[in-house]
């Protein structure tokens, strides 16, 4: 099983610290425990694809795709030597069943004993690290929820009147407002443009309005990513600057957001953070914004930072992909916020807040089972795409796995934008190869205005000047972007940034790993030069007869200069995979699937490129069919945190 094990390691199928930790608990449990060797080192892998814990149930009914392996890139080598999930997990005897397994691992030494590598809850086995994370997050949540705030319901109903107006109908922005002011916990979930940001102004200054003669409170406001953060805080600036009530209370919402980690001080060379239990953050209420992307690692330090007494509120898309990292915590907390299950308690409440019951449809006598749901709010209405027309028409068929419309529109897109001018900004092509000259036009024709402002490089010396400049391509970067499904491969993320390098660049950019114009996404976070996992910058000379730097813009609005030789993880970015592309919108997205079926390829996956989309969105793909049954599979989250 070990020399197997050692084969995947060397054809890529698992990580060094899979295998590594596979060979240290062999060593100390003998030939005789073979199931939880296995095991253990799958649990590793699982969590190096995002999943916090092994899912045996998922595991033996679909091994393949549970693990995804073979991996999508492997070769035809890879696939001669190496035995499959479902043959490997077959000859180890006491892998043979589930119930097998589960036997071998309650009796493993490894497992569930005091400070035992492994911990197993019901069929979830865990790194015992990881299952600590999730059980900070569940006891924290909890413990936020359990304590209902007072609320002067006849004073919360005239602030909303005076945010919303007086509602002929259900309106859950307002609901969402209402909800967050009687509990420590409180989630916002919708797509893009559904007025989260929005809500959330309203929802703050409701906070600031019911304060009574109390100080303003401290109000912290941060997301995951630096861009995220830099969107959060200019779209929180504009909905405050737009609002024309509330006066008295605006100069108490902050609009400057951080990124999580800059939130919570980083330390350097190390896990920890410099606000924890015993250093609690300063913040009666903390907002996260894109809480999709938010890891289980740092959600546990989040809660560990802030002081019981605070309020804790997720914005996200729940519907998107979960995080890098292992996550999926919005998608864990709130999996059935569409259909509210409300209890009758909450309901009632809910109802004295405004002239508008609640739909019958979103309450459930048994609702206390849906304990998260009781402080979740879903948006459906988005604001900036109508669901009838062309990105929001094609992103809610993925969302809701329809095919019916989807396989018209792959059929003929051109045809149907033809006929009805709302479908005219969504075009499908059908690419038989990932160099064929359909591609290559269009990545041209994209990038050309890139090209252009490369060549105005400012005959000056004025750093600000300068700036000016490099903010401007930077700018230029979001305004058309690649996205594929996968890494590797004809179809995959590197090969495509190869070949698009030479597109634009010819030669120069085959020889040299850098080149002017070469733009680049961060691929791990660097502390000591703070960049993030996520963040892009492009190669520039400031003047020409300078070496060539990598622009990246600050959170202030400004523009750093880091040397190429100081950035070991980076890649080329004209193309970057949609997982990478989440927290982003471009002008017009460019989505390209590979030929063939790989099980990365899910409803979620494509809801997540669709929506990268703000005006224009282009689906390059060589068999629609493969689209159709990609809409048809569901992301399997594993994890505990919404169980028990
Ligand atoms: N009830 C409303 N009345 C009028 N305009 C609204 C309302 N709700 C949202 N909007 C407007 O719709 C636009 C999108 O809203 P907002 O930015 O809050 O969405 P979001 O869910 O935060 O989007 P994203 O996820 O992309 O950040 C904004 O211009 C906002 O002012």
């Amino acid at each position: 099983m070990l020399e197997q094990l050692q084969l995947w390691y060397r054809h890529g199928w698992i990580r060094a610290i899979d295998l590594s930790l596979a060979q240290q608990l062999a060593q100390q449990l003998g030939d005789d425990d073979q199931a939880t060797v296995l095991l253990a080192a799958l649990t590793s892998y699982q969590l190096g694809r995002g999943h916090p814990c092994l899912d045996l149930n998922q595991l033996y009914v679909t091994p393949e795709q549970t693990l995804d392996l073979p991996a999508e890139h492997a070769t035809l080598e890879s696939l001669q030597e190496c035995q499959t999930p479902q043959q490997l997990l077959a000859s180890v005897p006491a892998l043979a069943n589930q119930d097998s397994a589960m036997q071998a691992l309650i009796s493993s030494v490894a497992v569930n004993q005091t400070n035992s590598p492994l911990v197993l809850e019901q069929q979830r086995l865990y790194l015992r690290r990881y299952y600590r994370y999730e059980q900070q997050i569940k006891a924290d949540l909890a413990a936020r929820m359990a304590s209902i705030q007072p609320v002067d319901v006849h004073q919360l109903k005239q602030v909303l009147d005076e945010l919303f107006g007086r509602q002929q109908s259900i309106s859950w922005q307002r609901t969402a407002c209402a909800m967050a002011m009687r509990s420590r916990f409180t989630i916002v979930t919708g797509g893009p443009g559904t007025g989260k940001t929005y809500t959330v102004v309203r929802l703050l200054a409701t906070l600031q309005k019911l304060r009574g003669h109390q100080q303003p409170l401290r109000i912290r406001l941060a997301a995951p990513t630096g861009k995220a953060a830099a969107r959060m805080s200019e779209s929180i600036s504009n909905e405050l600057n737009t609002l024309k009530t509330i006066n008295d209370v605006k100069a108490d919402i902050p609009t400057e957001a951080v990124t999580l980690h800059r939130l919570l001080g980083t330390v350097p060379n190390s896990r920890g953070f410099r606000h924890h239990q015993d250093n609690p953050l300063h913040a009666d209420v903390l907002i996260i914004d894109e809480a999709s992307m938010v890891d289980i690692e740092m959600m546990a330090a989040v809660v560990n930072a802030l002081p019981a007494r605070s309020r804790l509120i997720l914005l996200g898309d729940k519907d998107q992909l979960a995080s890098v990292e292992a996550g999926a915590i919005l998608g864990q907390l709130c999996e059935q916020a569409e259909q509210g299950h409300y209890t009758p308690e909450l309901t009632a409440w809910l109802n004295q807040t405004t002239e508008v019951a609640l739909p019958f449809d979103k309450t459930d006598p048994n609702g206390e089972s849906w304990r998260y749901l009781q402080h979740t709010t879903m948006f459906h209405e988005s604001r900036r795409f109508d669901p009838n027309k062309g990105i929001g028409k094609l992103a809610d068929e993925v969302n809701r796995q329809q095919c019916g419309w989807l396989a018209q529109w792959l059929h003929d897109s051109d045809a149907m934008a033809a006929a009805h001018v709302e479908f005219d900004n969504i075009r499908m092509r059908a690419v038989p190869r990932a160099n064929h000259p359909a591609v290559q036009q269009l990545v041209e024709q994209g990038y050309a205005p890139l090209l252009q402002l490369l060549q105005q490089r400012p005959d000056s010396a004025d750093e600000v000047v300068i700036d000016t400049w490099a903010k401007g391509i930077l700018k230029q970067l979001e305004q058309f972007q690649l996205l594929t499904a996968v890494r590797e491969g004809d179809w995959g993320m590197h090969q495509f940034n190869q070949r698009i390098s030479y597109w634009l660049f010819g030669d120069q950019a085959a020889e040299h790993g850098w080149f002017e114009g070469r733009p680049v996404m961060v691929t791990h976070n660097d502390y000591s030069l703070d960049l993030r996992n996520g963040d892009i910058g492009i190669a520039l000379r400031r003047t020409s007869d300078e070496p060539l730097r990598v622009a990246f813009p600050t959170a202030e609005g400004g523009i750093r200069w880091l040397l190429p030789s100081r950035l070991t993880q980076v890649d080329t970015a004209f193309a970057m995979t949609i997982h990478k592309s989440q927290g982003s919108e471009f002008t017009h997205t460019v989505m390209i699937l590979p030929d063939h079926d790989v099980p990365i390829l899910t409803k979620e996956l494509l809801y997540t490129g669709i929506t990268r989309a703000k005006e224009q969105f282009t689906l390059l793909c060589a068999q629609p069919q493969l689209v159709l049954k990609a809409v048809e599979r569901r992301i399997q989250r594993s994890g505990g945190l919404a169980n028990g």
